[in-house]
């Protein structure tokens, strides 16, 4: 559409391709989200991770239901948010496709973080959290997590989604 042109709008019902179709007009990071403890150790990519509010530190996970790892993720509790950098399109692809558990984590250089739930070296930054409530909403569960610890990797650049593809974005420069 050239620019000043009005947008052409779209007649309710917006249908789920409509709203996917949209929605992948927004660059989000990219999360590998983890989790361990007793039900065992799991994990799956995110885009849907948002801040909540800072006092106390609280993010946002939507986590659909049908996921292999929601078992998991609910039994144990504790979740860790692994920012994806620039490099780890294939692991997030790994984390975002079909396959066992154990075979995820076989890629990349995990630790245990404070919660025990996997850490990945070479995150740009991972959020350590609590699981302190979930609110079902269609398909999916809005996990709300307190931030109970901070890495940060070091990575310096980031990679975000946009468009259906991934995209690397610039560090800060040198202090
Ligand atoms: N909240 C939701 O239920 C979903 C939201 N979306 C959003 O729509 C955009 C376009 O998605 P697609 O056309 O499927 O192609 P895509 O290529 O952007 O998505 C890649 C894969 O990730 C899955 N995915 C992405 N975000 C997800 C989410 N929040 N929950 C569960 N699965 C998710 C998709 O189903 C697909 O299998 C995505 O980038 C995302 O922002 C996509 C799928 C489901
Ligand atoms: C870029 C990308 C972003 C995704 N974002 C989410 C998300 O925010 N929430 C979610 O539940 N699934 C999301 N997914 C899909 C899950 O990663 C995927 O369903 C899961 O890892 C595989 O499901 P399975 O373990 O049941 O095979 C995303 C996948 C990709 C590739």
């Amino acid at each position: 559409m050239p620019a000043g042109e009005t947008p052409a709008t779209i007649a309710p019902p917006v249908t789920r391709q409509q709203f996917r179709d949209a929605m992948a007009c927004l660059g989000a990071a990219v999360n590998i989200v983890t989790t361990d403890g007793p039900a065992g150790r799991h994990g799956f990519t995110a885009s849907a991770v948002c801040s909540v509010t800072d006092s106390p530190p609280t993010l946002l996970v939507c986590l659909n239901k049908s996921s292999s790892a929601a078992s998991a993720v609910h039994a144990n509790g504790v979740i860790c948010v692994n920012t994806l950098a620039a490099g780890h399109e294939e692991l997030s692809n790994l984390f975002g496709g079909r396959t066992p558990p154990e075979e995820r984590f076989a890629r990349g250089q995990w630790c245990a973080s404070a919660t025990g739930a996997p850490m990945l070296a070479g995150a740009v930054v991972a959020f350590d959290c609590k699981i302190v409530r979930t609110v079902e909403v269609g398909t999916h569960d809005v996990l709300f997590c307190e931030v109970v610890g901070l890495a940060e990797g070091g990575a310096r650049e980031g990679l975000i989604y946009f468009s259906r593809r991934y995209h690397t974005l610039p560090g800060a420069p040198e202090a």
